[in-house]
């Protein structure tokens, strides 16, 4: 699915009305006859439900919102926020249909006396504001906005959280937006909906489909996208009846060291349990009766070093390599590490600690072979890039990076990103707060690694990982809950997450 920016919104309304044709009033009707039925599917008809109107077609969405539901026999009180004389067409049109039904209240709030008690169990809906937000909020519907979040009571906002920017909202303060418990989105979710800072404001956040005009969407360029299971599947190679091991590559991964060669362990086994033929695992020596008898399945590749990461194998007898799990920083594993940037000429894939090494030595970024894949968390992406502004400058960072070095990013994290040389973001949807644990990055590293020895392209390989190790955790999370979750028990489902996708 697309995403677009807020300022595609009014074209690709525009576009349909026009060709379509429908009337914007009517297209308005549609979306809330949309948010009518999402409400009536969830809520028995005691309740009652306070909707605050701005002057654009926000409020005019909520103003049509609130004569359905009076049609639907709930109780609408419609609280109308003046902070301009003029309403926008349909918001007025709507306001004179909703007086002529004459079945619901309708105030209007001048200052903060006006507002109504809010009492426990009531419903606020956010018609306020919505892709037409052009400044920040203040005066009295910042006041307004306040008064709702601190009140005691589920909040649901049209299309957009009013007061959050569709976008950037670096310049913006997120305790003067309002806090939704839920987001109703128009077709697509807005990009602020999927950086983790902005999670306070937009609660759990949907998208309901309005009928905009295919074409338009087809047509209308945006670099951004979330993918999803049917996109993925479209990605899949298909294992072949006269296949040896050798089809399917042999990986290299470089990882473990003195106390941390579960790294080493996590990282092997997902990486057999996606697909690859063979995989050599680079240890320190002491790690080597510890990854013999946890991955048989394994092959051992040995360090001159006991404990840390010094030296690589011969590169050539490998179809891609993945670097990084729990190496550890020091002086001997950083030149190693420079020393394989300037050879490596095969797929690969850097994490964690190689990762930290060259946020740590900058120069080395320019050696980045092109193609390779590099999977930072927030703060390791600081490390390399620095603090940023805020998520729209972090994600735009990493897309020039991306378009710069010819490199696949992978930002971990909730609707991790994945941005490729042609500037372009995916955000995936799989994957729970319960992954936000010790040594999920090392199974996502050896997932990857393992669909670059196959022969995926760095995007493909990076965006089937990203996928379907969010799908294992899901699986994972859905037999054990989030919180007893663990990384070994994503690589357990990653074989129920391929099946999945596979049939
Ligand atoms: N295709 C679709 O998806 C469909 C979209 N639809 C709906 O339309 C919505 C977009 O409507 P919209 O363009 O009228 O903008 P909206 O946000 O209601 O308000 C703009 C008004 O607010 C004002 N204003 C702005 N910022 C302000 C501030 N900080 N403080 C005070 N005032 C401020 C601004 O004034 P100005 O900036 O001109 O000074 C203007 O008067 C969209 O979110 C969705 O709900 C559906 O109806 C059907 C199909
Ligand atoms: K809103």
């Amino acid at each position: 699915m697309k995403i677009f920016h807020s300022k595609q919104i009014p074209e690709i309304d525009a576009y349909t009305i026009k060709n379509e044709p429908v009337a914007s009033i009517d297209l308005m009707e549609r979306a809330s006859l949309k948010l009518c039925e999402w409400l009536i599917e969830r809520y028995h008809q005691e309740q009652s439900f306070k909707i605050f109107v701005g002057p654009g077609n926000n409020g005019g969405d909520g103003l049509a919102l609130a004569r359905l539901l009076s049609e639907a026999n709930f109780q609408v009180e419609v609280y109308l926020v003046k902070i301009t004389r003029h309403l926008s067409a349909d918001c007025q049109m709507n306001l004179d249909r909703l007086k002529i039904q004459n079945s619901s209240s309708i105030s209007e709030i001048s200052s903060l006396v006006d507002l109504p008690i809010f009492s426990k169990g009531t419903i606020v809906i956010d018609a306020l504001f919505g892709s037409g937000l052009s400044r920040p909020l203040d005066d009295l519907v910042k006041d307004i906005v306040k008064t709702i979040n601190d009140a005691d009571v589920e909040v649901i906002s049209i299309d957009i959280p009013s007061g959050l920017f569709g976008e950037d909202n670096s310049s913006n303060d997120l305790n003067n937006c309002v806090h939704a418990d839920y987001t109703l989105s128009f077709e697509f979710p807005k990009l602020s909906f999927l950086f983790p800072e902005n999670a306070e404001c937009v609660g759990i956040w949907e998208t309901l489909p309005i009928g905009l005009h295919p074409a338009v969407i087809e047509e209308m360029e945006s670099p951004y996208q979330l993918i999803d299971e049917n996109y993925i599947r479209s990605l899949l190679k298909t294992r072949l009846r006269f296949s040896h091991k050798g089809t399917y590559g042999h990986g290299l991964l470089i990882s473990g060291s003195y106390g941390k060669m579960g790294a080493a362990i996590l990282a092997s086994k997902a990486c057999l349990r996606s697909g690859i033929g063979l995989l050599s695992t680079h240890i320190p020596r002491l790690g080597y009766d510890i990854l013999q008898t946890a991955v048989p399945e394994s092959m051992v590749s040995i360090d001159r070093s006991d404990i840390i990461f010094t030296e690589y194998p011969n590169l050539e007898n490998f179809d891609a390599i993945g670097i990084g799990p729990g190496i550890d920083i020091k002086c001997n594993s950083i030149r190693a590490l420079e020393e394989l940037l300037e050879e490596c000429d095969k797929p690969l894939v850097l994490d964690a600690d190689a990762l930290n090494i060259i946020g740590a030595n900058q120069e080395m970024k320019k050696y980045l072979p092109k193609g390779t894949i590099l999977t930072p968390h927030i703060k390791e992406f600081e490390r390399l890039f620095g603090e940023c502004k805020g998520p729209f400058d972090r994600n735009e960072k990493q897309r020039n990076f991306s378009k710069k070095q010819s490199v696949v990013m992978v930002l971990k994290g909730a609707f991790t990103a994945i941005t490729d040389e042609n500037g372009r973001c995916y955000f995936n949807p799989t994957g729970n707060p319960g992954m936000a644990t010790a040594g999920s990055g090392d199974v996502l590293t050896g997932i990857i690694l393992s669909l670059l020895a196959q022969g995926y392209s760095s995007l493909h390989a990076a965006l089937v990982g990203v996928f379907i190790h969010g799908l294992a955790g899901d699986l994972a999370a859905d037999e054990y809950g989030e919180d007893a979750l663990i990384a070994s028990d994503i690589i357990s489902f990653l074989p129920q997450a391929w099946k999945r996708i596979k049939s």
